[in-house]
């Protein structure tokens, strides 16, 4: 199986290449999730998430309704201090009355805190308990998906789905959404009540604040555009010094430091002048914000005087319109970065709900095998061919017919890239056969339930993953609910149990990521202890290619062979001295069987794979 486990490596390098790569530009973009199109279909899409809101609909809803009363009161407070203006200016001047415009703000103010608690927290209730379910949905999907779907993803890319395109979806429950509608309230009620206020000012305000704000917001475009191009220029510039001072050795080496210099000079210029381009972009826009904000205001007031003069207009409500102007620019500033969330939101939703539409494979939660489905161990494969969805032009297994009995031992050897570890991806079902079949007990595979046939099955890999939690833990994987008594026997039959129980916490023994406290030795006797506990009708081997010492080889090999008693075997074998005295040896090279027999008969065979494999291994 090293082909697949190199693939995982290749992707999580180029996974960690991509994150370096961005990692300058997650400043502004703090999610690597690209903005989608609002269009109708994504809406209509982003709806279907809304059926894991549902349960909680009513304590939504109750959320909803306080963000309406908080959203209209706030429409009450330029009224009211307008007010308390002109009660100061009044020729009555009552004190009683001031106070009394100042208790209704204190009590507004005091309703609007304690609603907006209890909005937030029903808010984040709902959206925190919805999002957990959303994220078990979405793994669970995952999980279960077939090898085919991983393939052709990076790991990494995998992983942000379902931490940053949700926390996305977190931040648009819980605030985005709110902001929105509130947003959305004060610009139409504010705009009501400008009317309201003074209808002459108000088409003069409407005249050029949306002017104002939407040429803010465009020019907030072209600024954020340089930036990003800045970001990721100065990343590339970045990567020069960090390669080539990686590579110093092959810099000197080839006598590259002036070439080098100059590439790295190109760049940084190519960073000045868009620095320099951003920067006049930048200039005006402050110039014409100073401007074009303070001049509307200007106008406005000045405008307003002119109706004070003439008694057409109270100062107070000069001043709630001066403010329900400011109210109604900020939300309207504010929903442009809302709309931006949003579309983010969408390309996450989307992103999400492709994953959620993979066909998943039929996995089932029991660790019972109906009768009918155990396996004697007999297996067949009948003119088997096989291509990966991933590169299918490429015939990796061709017309491969071959039969094993139950309780045979098989080896299967040929040079590398001979489809040894296919032939195993097959028999496990990972991938379906593009012609002939596998049986088991003479019964097509795709007969079976896919995990009575693979609860059956154990595999003892070549380069031995381990979780990262203890050594009982990872012997346990073969069998969750095996006792501690069973995980001892089996560490005891993969001579396991010596060295673990040499360290000081003995089962407990925390293996480190990936198992890197352990030797290589130690981590096989592991995964054979695992085999051991799930007792496996057929068991398949990945011989280690690299060189054990030959002290814990010795434990190694006398382990694999009590496990192979009693069951069918596999094993995937490149050293030929282990497979001598395998039932049936199946020679494969460029995904055909060449030859097939056992080691004395195949070495009769003149000019044959198998001889001259074996000679070559010997004489060396
Ligand atoms: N995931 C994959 N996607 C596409 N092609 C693959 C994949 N895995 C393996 N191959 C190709 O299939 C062929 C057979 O590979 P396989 O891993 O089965 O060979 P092997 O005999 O087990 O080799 P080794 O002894 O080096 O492990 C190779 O040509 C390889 O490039």
């Amino acid at each position: 199986m090293k082909q697949h486990q190199d693939n995982g490596h290749a992707s999580n390098a180029s996974a960690s290449i991509s994150t370096a790569s961005t990692a300058s530009t997650a400043t502004t973009e703090p999610t690597g999730t690209p903005a989608s199109k609002a269009t109708k279909a994504s809406f209509k899409k982003t709806f279907r998430l809304y059926k894991y809101i549902r349960p909680y609909w009513p304590m939504f809803s109750v959320g909803m309704l306080l963000l309406f009363i908080t959203s209209l009161s706030n429409l009450a407070f330029p009224r009211l201090l307008g007010d308390l203006v002109d009660k100061g200016g009044a020729h009555t001047k009552s004190i009683t009355d001031i106070n009394h415009i100042g208790l209704l703000l204190v009590g507004l103010l005091l309703i609007q805190g304690i609603l907006g608690y209890f909005r937030i927290n029903i808010f984040v209730r709902v959206t925190e308990r919805t999002l957990a379910s959303l994220r078990q949905q979405v793994y669970n999907h995952l999980i279960r998906l077939p090898m085919s779907f991983f393939l052709n993803r990076r790991v990494g890319e995998l992983g942000s789905r379902i931490s940053s395109d949700i926390s996305l979806l977190q931040e648009t429950f819980t605030t985005t959404l709110a902001e929105f509608i509130r947003q959305v309230i004060i610009i139409v009620g504010g705009v009501a009540l400008l009317i309201h206020t003074s209808p002459q000012l108000t088409v003069m305000m409407l005249g050029t604040l949306p002017v104002i704000v939407i040429l803010a917001w465009l020019f907030g475009r072209v600024v954020r555009k340089y930036s990003r191009q800045a970001q990721s220029q100065v990343a590339e510039a970045n990567t020069i010094v960090e390669e080539t001072l990686q590579g110093i050795l092959n810099v000197k080496a080839f006598a590259n430091e002036f070439f080098e210099m100059r590439r790295y000079q190109h760049k940084t210029s190519e960073v000045a002048k868009t620095g320099i381009k951003t920067g006049t972009y930048r200039g005006a826009f402050a110039a014409f914000m100073i401007l074009g904000v303070f001049g509307a205001i200007v106008a406005v007031i000045w405008r307003g005087a002119v109706l004070i003069a003439m008694g057409e207009l109270q100062p107070g409500l000069l001043i709630s319109f001066v403010l329900y102007s400011t109210f109604i620019g900020a939300s309207v500033a504010g929903l442009a970065e809302v709309y931006a969330t949003i579309q983010k939101t969408l390309g996450a939703t989307e992103h999400l709900l492709e994953i959620l539409d993979e066909p998943a494979e039929l996995i089932t939660d029991s660790a019972l095998v109906s009768p009918e489905d155990h396996l004697s161990g007999e297996i067949s494969f009948n003119h088997l061919a096989f291509s990966y969805p991933s590169r299918e032009d490429l015939n990796v297994l061709q017309d491969i017919s071959f039969d094993i009995e139950a309780d045979q031992q098989v080896a299967l050897v040929g040079p590398s890239g001979a489809g040894k570890s296919t032939i195993v991806s097959l028999l496990l079902r990972l991938y379906d056969p593009a012609g002939g079949s596998i049986s088991f007990n003479g019964r097509d595979a795709a007969d079976f339930p896919l995990s009575a046939l693979r609860s059956q099955m154990a595999i003892v890999p070549q380069d031995v993953f381990l979780f990262g939690g203890t050594i009982r833990e990872n012997i346990a994987y073969g069998k969750p609910a095996a006792t501690t008594d069973e995980i001892i026997a089996a560490a005891k039959k993969a001579n396991a149990w010596e060295f673990i129980q040499r360290f000081p916490e003995g089962l407990d023994t925390v293996v480190g990521e990936r198992g890197i406290q352990l030797s290589g030795g130690q981590r096989q006797r592991i995964a054979i202890a695992r085999a051991v506990l799930k007792d496996p009708r057929i068991l398949i081997l990945d011989e280690a290619t690299s060189a054990l010492d030959s002290e814990s080889e010795k434990l190694v090999q006398d382990a694999l062979e009590k496990l192979m008693e009693g069951r069918t075997s596999i094993v995937i074998a490149h050293r030929l001295s282990t497979v001598r005295q395998a039932d049936k040896i199946i020679v494969l090279d460029k995904g055909r069987i060449v030859e097939q027999g056992t080691h004395q008969e195949l070495l009769t065979v003149d000019g044959g794979l198998y001889k001259s494999l074996s000679e070559m291994q010997f004489t060396h």
